[in-house]
């Protein structure tokens, strides 16, 4: 039947397909938004026993994005500097386990971006309030041999995605409710930012943006 024709034909709306920043980077749009509502609930949760948390800078500030977390490790600022610890140093309790179905997407994602075999071990939770923002930094505290995957759910976010050095002009690329961005390989150590958080009421998640950053720590 032509119906069932039809149906046979590969989907272009919801394929997902990459869009590449740079090699070994890419977006990939509305990937996870068929699992928002599920994460946010999960999100909620790990709040509840590792609360979100403005964190100190080493050069004296306090984040304007709110962090938590969970996995074997914790990424931490304070003015001492940056790293991973295996404890919330706010509760002094171990971090929440990283759930297997957040594990699952995060390594489904990384391999239709051609990471195969990517386990991460921590997810690393941004809150993002109107007017926060992140300044030009690169992910370095974590194996840089693995992939991050970034998940981005609520309000709209600007991404700045520049290059290897810290001058490099910066691309703009907006980031919506369920988009999905990889980087690893030769652009594993890109510069990257957000830019404030414009203010605004997404149906799934009010006056806020969440990012879930997916990274492997341990061996
Ligand atoms: O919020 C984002 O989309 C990016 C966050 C980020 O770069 C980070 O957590 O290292
Ligand atoms: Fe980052």
């Amino acid at each position: 039947m032509a119906q069932q024709e039809f149906a046979l034909d590969p989907p272009q709306c919801g394929s997902h397909v990459p869009e590449w920043l740079d090699t070994g980077a890419c977006v990939m749009r509305g990937l996870a938004v068929t699992h928002a509502a599920e994460m946010i609930a999960g999100i909620r949760g790990i709040a509840r026993a590792a609360p979100f948390r403005r964190m100190p800078t080493p050069g004296g500030g306090v984040m304007s994005v709110a962090m938590t977390g969970c996995g074997a490790a914790g990424w931490c600022s304070d003015t001492q500097g940056y790293r991973y610890v295996a404890r919330d140093p706010r509760t002094d309790r171990p971090w929440p386990p990283l759930p297997d179905a957040w594990r699952e997407l995060a390594c489904g994602a990384a391999e239709r971006a051609g990471y195969t075999g990517f386990v991460p071990d921590v997810c690393l939770i941004n809150g993002y309030r109107p007017g926060a923002r992140m300044g030009l930094h690169q992910d370095r505290d974590e194996r840089l041999d693995a992939p991050v995957v970034s998940l981005s759910f609520g309000l709209p976010a600007l991404f700045l995605w520049g290059g290897l050095k810290r001058t490099d002009a910066c691309r703009r690329i907006p980031l919506l409710h369920g988009d999905v961005v990889v980087w690893g390989g030769p652009s594993r150590l890109v510069f990257h930012a957000i830019a404030p958080l414009r203010a605004g009421e997404h149906p799934v998640t009010g006056p806020c943006r969440y990012n879930l950053t997916f990274r492997r720590v341990g061996a």
